[in-house]
């Protein structure tokens, strides 16, 4: 059953309720029918007692005038529809009135007499009763069957919202991991996973988050590398080229981002704003890497590792990144054709 069935089903139920309990007060809040006939049958009684004890003509004018109450409530017209003896009882009533003013009865014959309306009002009542018994059961069965309905209506709403809402959770929590998970893969595609520090891709990234900024660049490649491998083999390549990673970090700061743009060639990019500053930086890291001895057993020249250092400044967007690329890795050409183990800053075109 779809969720706006179940609605309507639930509306309607409602609806129906509420003409029952009208009936139920039409029944039972004027109670008409049965209260009716239990007066008029107190004033015939009454008017019995006074025909009994009719000493004077008081008591028989207060007879009347029950006489004349109990016809009045009596004379009903809901009475001459249902029960046949309403009518010859009332004739009977009006016959004995005018023969009680014109004192042609006996008053107990009289009293006597009224039993016949005394007896049709009693089966009325009883009969009235019984009506608003089986309207009141009516009401209670068939309020309590709507009851059901809604009750059950609303249990299945509520089981329907858990059931959406736990698929919501399900679905967002599955959104959340994916989200996750694509970001940590993206994070992933930006580093070099042997040092740790970023890609060729972070780094052209991050020139377009410093756009505007005066940026220093530097390129950073070791030298005789081949031999060093060849010597000690890969895995100790590899753990100079953390080494090393390691060291430029040392050396330019912690406001020098790095990157392996691959083999054996590093990148730094650094807020820097003059050639000056840029020359100082690269001091600096020729400096660093005297002081760590780095053993290189196959150098050519006999010495430690050495480094080829190109760099350039620059202020930062896409296009002049091209030019500063170009000029520092030019400089770090000519680092490498001079003999290595130097450092040249340029100027960008
Ligand atoms: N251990 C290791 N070696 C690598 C890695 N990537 C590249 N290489 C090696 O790095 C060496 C780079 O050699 P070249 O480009 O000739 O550079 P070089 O030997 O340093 O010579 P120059 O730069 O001219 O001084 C090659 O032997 C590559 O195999 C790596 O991830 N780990």
């Amino acid at each position: 059953m779809s969720f706006v069935g179940l609605m309507v089903l639930i509306v309607y139920e409602a609806r129906w309720v509420y003409p029952e309990i009208q009936a139920y007060f039409s029944q039972t809040g004027s109670l008409t029918g049965q209260q009716l006939a239990t007066r008029a049958r107190g004033y015939v009684q009454r008017a019995q007692e006074k025909l009994l004890i009719a000493s004077s003509p008081v008591e028989l004018s207060e007879a009347r005038l029950s006489l004349d109450l109990a016809y009045g409530l009596f004379d009903v017209h809901i009475y001459h529809q249902y029960y046949a003896c309403t009518a010859s009882s009332l004739a009977l009533i009006d016959e004995l009135a005018e023969l009680i003013d014109a004192q042609q009865i006996d008053p107990f014959d009289a009293a006597h007499a009224l039993f016949i309306p005394v007896e049709c009002l009693t089966r009325i009542e009883m009969d009235q009763l019984d009506r608003r018994g089986m309207a009141i059961n009516d009401f209670s069965s068939s309020t309590r069957r709507h009851n059901q309905v809604l009750i059950y209506s609303s249990l299945l709403i509520f089981v329907l919202g858990l059931l959406f809402w736990a698929m919501h959770e399900r679905q967002l929590r599955r959104t959340e991991r994916a989200t996750a998970e694509k970001f940590s893969w993206m994070a992933r595609a930006m580093r070099d996973p042997l040092t740790g520090i970023g890609n060729r891709s972070a780094l052209h990234q991050d020139v377009a988050a410093y756009s505007g900024r005066s940026m220093g660049l530097i390129l950073v490649d070791i030298d005789f590398f081949k031999q060093y491998n060849d010597a000690l083999g890969h895995p100790e390549g590899d753990r100079l080229l953390r080494l090393l990673a390691n060291l430029l970090g040392d050396a330019l700061g912690a406001e020098a981002t790095l990157y392996r743009l691959g083999g054996d060639e590093f990148a730094a990019l650094l807020p820097c704003p003059t050639d000056q500053a840029l020359t100082q930086y690269c001091e600096a890291l020729q400096v660093k890497l005297e002081a760590a001895q780095f053993s290189h057993p196959a150098h050519p020249d006999n010495k430690d590792v050495t480094l080829s250092i190109g760099g350039t400044h620059f202020v930062a967007d896409a296009n002049s990144f091209a030019m500063a690329y170009e000029a520092a890795d030019k400089a770090l050409y000519q680092v490498k054709t001079a003999g290595r183990d130097g450092w040249q800053v340029t100027a960008s075109a």
